[in-house]
């Protein structure tokens, strides 16, 4: 089922009976949802078959960073399941870039595939722990040119650099970020983060939304809370 509207929400949780009782909570015509790392490893193809089944359009979100063939390979697999984007790390350079969004072309798999540039829980500091000297919004706007040369369609980012990336790299280049807290919620370790309203006035075409929404009290009013502030 398509929906035409910007929030995914993360299903992080321990096991797939959680991961579901959210999901019927939501509604497929108003969100998507994504599956990440603890998730699929926990349950496995089987989340996304269950989400699939109830009419959800699935970002896998396993941020792959290998070898070219390897990521190829995993890109590949995640696509054949009918997930609608998958993401790798940018940093993994552009030969990896390629061939993952090579290998979608000629298999005809019309995933959406996107790359991580700089971890949203990342700050200055924390990048130069890494041994990237330059700053940070530098950074992004590198692996985010290094992403679309590379052929594929979009960047995780920050709100924070969605605006540049936008005047950059134009509007059709998916800019999907995390790190959205609304007013009312916890920062928990996120660091570059912003509001749901502004993250999309700043260029944002997606907004990935987890703990905000997942660990409220009342998860389904804390959802009508961000979409009343997007309308
Ligand atoms: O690729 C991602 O989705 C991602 C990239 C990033 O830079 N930061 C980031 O938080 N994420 C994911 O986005 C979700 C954010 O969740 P909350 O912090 O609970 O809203 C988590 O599932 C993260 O794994």
């Amino acid at each position: 089922m398509a929906t035409d509207s910007p929030l995914i929400i993360a299903l992080d949780y321990p096991s797939l009976d959680q991961a579901l009782c959210m999901a019927d909570q939501l509604d497929p015509t108003r969100c998507r949802v994504k599956v990440g790392k603890e998730l699929f490893t926990r349950s496995g193809p089987a989340v996304l078959e269950a989400l699939h089944g109830r009419g959800f359009e699935v970002f896998l979100d396993l941020k792959f960073h290998d070898i070219p063939n390897t990521v190829a390979g995993a890109v590949e697999a995640a696509a054949e399941q009918g997930v609608w984007m998958v993401n790798v790390h940018a940093a993994g350079g552009g030969e990896m870039m390629r061939a993952a969004a090579r290998r979608l072309q000629e298999k005809k798999l019309a995933t959406h595939l996107i790359a991580v540039t700089v971890l949203t829980s990342m700050t200055q500091d924390v990048l130069a722990g890494t041994g990237v000297a330059g700053a940070l919004d530098e950074q992004v706007m590198r692996l985010a040119a290094l992403t679309r040369q590379s052929g594929l369609d979009g960047v995780v980012c920050s709100a924070r650099e969605a605006a540049a990336l936008k005047s950059s790299l134009g509007e059709a280049f998916l800019k999907v970020t995390p790190g959205i807290r609304p007013h009312f919620a916890a920062l928990n370790d996120q660091e570059r983060v912003m509001t749901p309203a502004k993250a999309l006035k700043e260029g944002s075409t997606h907004l990935v939304i987890g703990r905000p929404v997942t660990q409220a009290s009342d998860p389904m009013a804390a959802l009508s809370a961000i979409e009343a502030e997007i309308a």
